[in-house]
């Protein structure tokens, strides 16, 4: 395995993503947006799950957006377009989009009507900051597309004097969207 670049604010932790991921239902031949993509490491994984998949990876920092079109050269991800710019802007471009997964926040509320307008079946918000929750929440209800929203508290496993202890991560919020096709 090549190794990955990293960012600042990414990668997104492995158990984030496996639940993150699951809840997405993602599906081969999916035109799929990774909304601040960071380092790329949530698309790289995506294509672990289906197969022909348009890739859509944005970011608003000229730094994520060559660390995530290096990634993806190195770990062999094709059909992908790394954009720079902000999402909103970003998806109002595109012509569809079938899946997302929105781990930056700025901008949030019309980062979704972005995404709601191209016809999402199923939108994943990761977060960190309780304002934001209640704003994705919110706007998700005012929309009518909210499906669920929960907790994730891990911790890991770290070597003490031969012996092992557990140091919590951050905890993050995923949020679900999910729209009728
Ligand atoms: C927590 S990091 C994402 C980490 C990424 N999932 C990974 O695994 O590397 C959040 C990223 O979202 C970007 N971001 C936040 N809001 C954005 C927006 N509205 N448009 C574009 N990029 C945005 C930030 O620049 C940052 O790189």
């Amino acid at each position: 395995m090549p190794e990955l670049i990293g960012v600042t604010g990414g990668p997104t932790k492995p158990e984030i993503i496996a639940v993150s991921l699951f809840k997405l239902d993602i599906r081969d031949g999916d035109v799929f947006a990774d909304v601040g993509c960071g380092t790329g490491l949530i698309s790289i994984e995506a294509t672990r799950l289906a197969k022909n998949l348009k890739i859509y990876a944005m970011d608003a920092r000229a730094a994520a957006v060559d660390a995530a079109t290096q990634n993806f050269k190195n770990f062999g991800i094709e059909n992908t377009e790394v954009i720079l710019g902000e999402s909103s802007a970003v998806i109002s471009n595109l012509e569809k989009v079938d899946c997302a997964f929105v781990g930056g926040t700025k901008n949030i509320t019309a980062v979704l009507d972005a995404l709601i307008e191209k016809g999402a079946r199923s939108i994943i918000v990761n977060a960190v900051r309780i304002e934001t929750v209640v704003r994705v929440i919110e706007h998700m209800k005012m929309r009518g597309v909210f499906d669920e929203a929960v907790h994730i508290i891990a911790s890991r496993g770290e070597e003490l004097t031969g012996e092992t202890m557990f140091k919590p991560e951050n905890p993050v919020f995923i949020m679900s969207a999910k729209q009728k096709e």
